[in-house]
Parts: structure tokens; sequence; C-alpha cells
């Protein structure tokens, strides 16, 4: 089922869901004698570069990827939740909460990239202002 299209089998995904469903995974194989920090790190390094190649060549593409036919979608989809996949398990190898780290982390960026308000022509305070975020505002 898409999501947003309703139904009582429409589930909420959580990352702790993800943890859980890659533990059981894991046991289930006798796996967890693989899933190293390391093993993760590189296992998910490679799941970038497979997701990298989708891109490749290809130029920039359009919000949204409207020209892409469905089955291209269908892998990208795949390739982003094999990067997702690893990146739940190497947080929970390494016991950290991926969750609460994330929410704290975007905290710790709206400090050190304050927003800019509406209808201001200055684009920021020039002490908090990065190169990236100078980049951002020319595109
Ligand atoms: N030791 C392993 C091997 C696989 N997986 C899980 C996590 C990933 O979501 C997916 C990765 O599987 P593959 O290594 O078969 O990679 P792909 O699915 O990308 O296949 P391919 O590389 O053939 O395109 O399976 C895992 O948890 N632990």
């Amino acid at each position: 089922m898409k999501n947003g299209e309703g139904g009582e089998n429409e589930e909420v995904v959580s990352l702790e869901m993800l943890r859980k469903k890659m533990d059981d995974f894991a046991k289930a194989r006798d796996w967890e004698k693989y899933h190293s920090p390391r093993n993760l790190l590189l296992a998910m390094v490679g799941e970038v570069g497979e997701l990298s190649e989708i891109f490749q060549w290809k130029g920039e593409v359009a919000k949204g990827l409207p020209d892409w036919k469905e089955e291209e979608k269908m892998h990208l989809g795949e390739e982003l939740s094999d990067v997702l996949l690893y990146l739940v398990r190497l947080s929970d190898s390494c016991g950290v909460d991926l969750g609460k780290a994330a929410l704290r982390k975007i905290e710790l960026n709206a400090i050190k990239y304050p927003a800019i308000k509406h209808n201001d022509h200055c684009v920021g305070d020039a002490e908090h202002s990065s190169g990236k975020t100078k980049l951002n505002e020319e595109n």
C-alpha cells in the first residue's frame, strides 16, 4: 500500500520498528556475528555507492523525478532502503539511539544556523553563514 492511501493495514514506520525488524532478521539467520559496527559501516558505504550509480551520468534531475519510469523509482527506493537499514543497524550495534540523536542534531543545527526572518533582505548573520548556506541561497 502506498503512503497516504489509508486503509487498516497502513502502519506508521518508525526507526524503532526498523531497528527491531533488522535485529529479528539477523537473529533468524544467525548473522549477528557478521553485523559488527565495522562490517555494517562498510556494507552501508557499499549501498551508498549503489545509490550513487542510479544518478551517475544522468546530469541534474528534476525534483520528484517526473521523467523516471516506475521501475527506476522502485529501484531507487530499494537502494535508499538498503542505506537506511544498514544505518539503523549500525546505530543499534553502536548503542546509539538514532532517533534521539537525530532530533538532538536538528536542534544543534538550528542553533548553528539561525533561521532568516521572512521578508528580510538580509540573508543572515555573517558569523553564522557557512559556505553551504550561501550556496543554497544562490540556487
Ligand atoms: N549480511 C547481510 C546481508 C544483507 N542484509 C540486508 C540489508 C540490506 O537491506 C540488504 C542488502 O542485501 P544485498 O547485499 O544482497 O544487496 P542488494 O540487495 O543491494 O543486492 P545487489 O547488491 O545484488 O544489488 O539485505 C543484511 O542485513 N545483512
